[in-house]
């Protein structure tokens, strides 16, 4: 599990470090200094000796690294260029030492666009393919880039004249809020980065979709911070005790004591600090699937999932999220639709079953069946007078108490996902929308999370001049303690929440992007497998992360052209290749 840390949190582990006497912020910053070197070693290992590198340093820590990476390349043999902004006695302690060790190797000029424009680096003419290494703001920035600011980091790119084959950034690129991925004021776009050089952790912003958009790679780099930090203790004590010739039992013991609750006292902060982890998914949350095994004695035990569908013409969704539903391994899955569109279910349906629900009343019946344990309705549905009764009866009769089921979901209330029309009929309706309960999962796009929460949208609409900036974390968040479920943002950067804090992100983005995603139809099967999921017994939140995240393995694996058809049929194939 990879936790992904907000800069608060980033800074409240780095504070207790250093407080526990584990290391210091001047060593922390070598070893980041050194972790973003080595970083453009591995990435370009054509570089080397004669190579140039431009780098931009800022007020403060950040800037501390920039002077790190500028003394370890010149130490290198390449041609190093320093551009500052700020003023030398302004810095942090760190980053001034790392100033000062820097000035006796190099120069320092104050930064401007005239100053890139006229680098050796940028004129000289034998274009050994310069490096830009951005260090002027990290985790501290605080507001919007003056407009000075912003005008460099844009003309790296897009002024004649200027050109840096390769840009580096450390931490991030300048100007956003790494809480959020946001560029403060959002006059621009995050600046285009082939390499993204972080410490630690990533953070939450650096698996938003505006920010990896920008970023070709991100690096996390380990400087040292996963240790206990009372396994030191004794070394330090031993040389603090040779050198003041105070070597007893009594005296270890002492300063063992001390030392951690001072560790202690530090570490209690940084978790009072912490909300819920924010949780990146990956590989290991489909292994539940493996761990809920295929052991049932028969269909029942994985559980019977039902869909709704919409009238004729309209049944493609419903048979889109039946198939993902089957796929994934619910016993029994049956599609519910209006007399008139049987035939047309018929002719398309096999395995699924298909069962006629012509009003509310007939849902209603047919949901005293205890069997059905999961449901699955939105996908086509409509949103007239009649599908409007059809959710209610589906939110009434899913409440606590009742549609127990037989399979492993037996014992809580029927599991629910409400996607697409149903959620456009829970944003007309608050009494539909106070129905809702902790079995359901919401799974809106965009457009659907601003209809159901319009002052959550609008807030993370709004052009951040702060840092933190909310963010889509924080909005899914807001958003699932409102509805009292969970709640499932849609996008290449979807977020997962609960209404305990609970909190994950899928990350299409990088190594995992898969763009063809975005395909009619797609968010369909997800309701599907969400639907199977539930079925079989997966809590709401663990079946939404595994669903999201298989949803995205099927893409990729299928490739570019995929169809929404093809992605319950290419789940065989990745739970195969998962080993499931
Ligand atoms: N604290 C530590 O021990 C370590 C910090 N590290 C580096 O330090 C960075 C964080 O350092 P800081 O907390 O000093 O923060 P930054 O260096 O990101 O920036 C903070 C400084 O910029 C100013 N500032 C913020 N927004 C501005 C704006 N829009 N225009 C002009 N000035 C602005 C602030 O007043 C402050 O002086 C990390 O991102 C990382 O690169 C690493 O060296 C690892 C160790
Ligand atoms: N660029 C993208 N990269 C990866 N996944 C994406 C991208 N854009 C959209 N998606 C995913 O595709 C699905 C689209 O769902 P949705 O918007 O409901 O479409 P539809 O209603 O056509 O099924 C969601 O799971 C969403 O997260
Ligand atoms: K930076």
């Amino acid at each position: 599990m990879t936790e992904l840390l907000t800069a608060a949190q980033m800074r409240a582990i780095e504070e207790a470090a250093i407080a526990s006497g584990q290391v210091t912020g001047l060593e922390l910053m070598e070893r980041a200094g050194r972790g973003v070197v080595e970083a453009i070693g591995e990435e370009w290992p054509e570089l080397r000796a004669g190579s140039r590198a431009v780098v931009l340093c800022g007020p403060g820590n950040n800037g501390g690294d920039g002077f790190v990476v500028a003394r370890l390349l010149w130490q290198a043999g390449w041609g190093v260029e320093v551009f500052l902004y700020g003023e030398p006695g302004k810095l942090p302690p760190d980053a001034r030492v790392n100033y000062e060790r820097w000035v006796e190797l190099g120069a320092v000029e104050a930064l401007n666009e005239d100053a890139l424009f006229q680098s050796e680096a940028n004129r000289s003419l034998d274009n050994q393919d310069p490096v830009v290494i951005d260090a002027l703001f990290g985790t501290g920035l605080s507001r919007p880039l003056t407009q000075d600011i912003g005008r460099c980091l844009s003309s790296l790119h897009h002024t004649d004249g200027i050109s840096f084959a390769k840009h580096v950034s450390v931490e991030c690129p300048s100007g956003v809020c790494i809480d959020s991925g946001e560029v403060l004021g959002r006059d621009y776009l995050p600046t285009d980065t082939d390499l993204c050089v972080t410490f630690h952790r990533a953070k939450v912003g650096h698996y938003t979709t505006a920010l990896a958009q920008a970023v070709g790679k991100l690096i996390v780099v380990d400087i040292g911070l996963d240790r206990d930090p009372g396994a030191d203790l004794p070394e330090i004590y031993a040389g603090l005790s040779a050198m003041l010739g105070i070597s007893t039992q009594a005296g270890v013991e002492e300063f063992r004591a001390a030392a951690l609750s001072e560790a202690m006292e530090y570490a209690q902060k940084t978790l009072v600090e912490r909300d819920e982890p924010v949780v990146l998914l990956q590989a290991g949350c489909a292994e539940e699937l493996g761990k809920a095994g295929w052991t049932g004695e028969h269909k029942y035990s994985y559980g019977h999932a039902f869909i709704l569908s919409g009238g004729v013409g309209k049944g493609g969704a419903a048979r889109l999220a039946a198939r993902g539903a089957l796929r994934i391994g619910a016993g029994l899955v049956t599609v519910g639709c209006p007399p008139g569109a049987l035939q047309e279910n018929a002719a398309a349906l096999d395995a699924v079953m298909l069962r006629s629900v012509a009003d509310s009343e007939a849902l209603r019946d047919m949901l005293e069946d205890p069997r059905i344990n999961a449901i699955g309705v939105g996908p086509g549905l409509g949103t007239g007078a009649r599908e409007v009764d059809l959710v209610r009866a589906v939110l009434e009769t899913s409440r606590d108490g009742k549609g127990r089921g037989s399979g492993s979901g037996a014992g809580t209330a029927r599991r629910l996902v409400i996607d697409a029309d149903a959620l456009t009929l829970l944003a007309k309706d608050e009494g539909l929308f106070g129905l809702l309960h902790k079995g359901c999962v919401l799974t809106p796009h965009g457009g659907e999370f601003a209809r159901l929460f319009p002052d959550i949208a609008e807030r993370l609409e709004a052009v951040p001049q702060t840092g933190p900036a909310y963010s889509k974390v924080d909005a899914t968040r807001e958003a699932a303690v409102r509805a009292g479920c969970v709640v499932l943002f849609k996008g290449p950067d979807t977020v997962i929440a609960a209404p305990d804090g609970q909190c994950s992100v899928n990350a299409a983005v990088y190594e995992r992007a898969a763009p063809w995603l975005a395909t009619a139809g797609s968010g369909d099967v997800l309701a599907g497998f969400i639907t199977g999921l539930l079925a079989r017994g997966f809590e709401p939140m663990q079946a939404a992360e595994t669903a999201v995240w298989l949803h995205v393995d099927c893409a990729r694996s299928f490739g570019p052209g995929l169809i929404a058809d093809d992605l319950p049929e290419e789940l065989p194939t990745v739970l195969r290749r998962l080993g499931l």
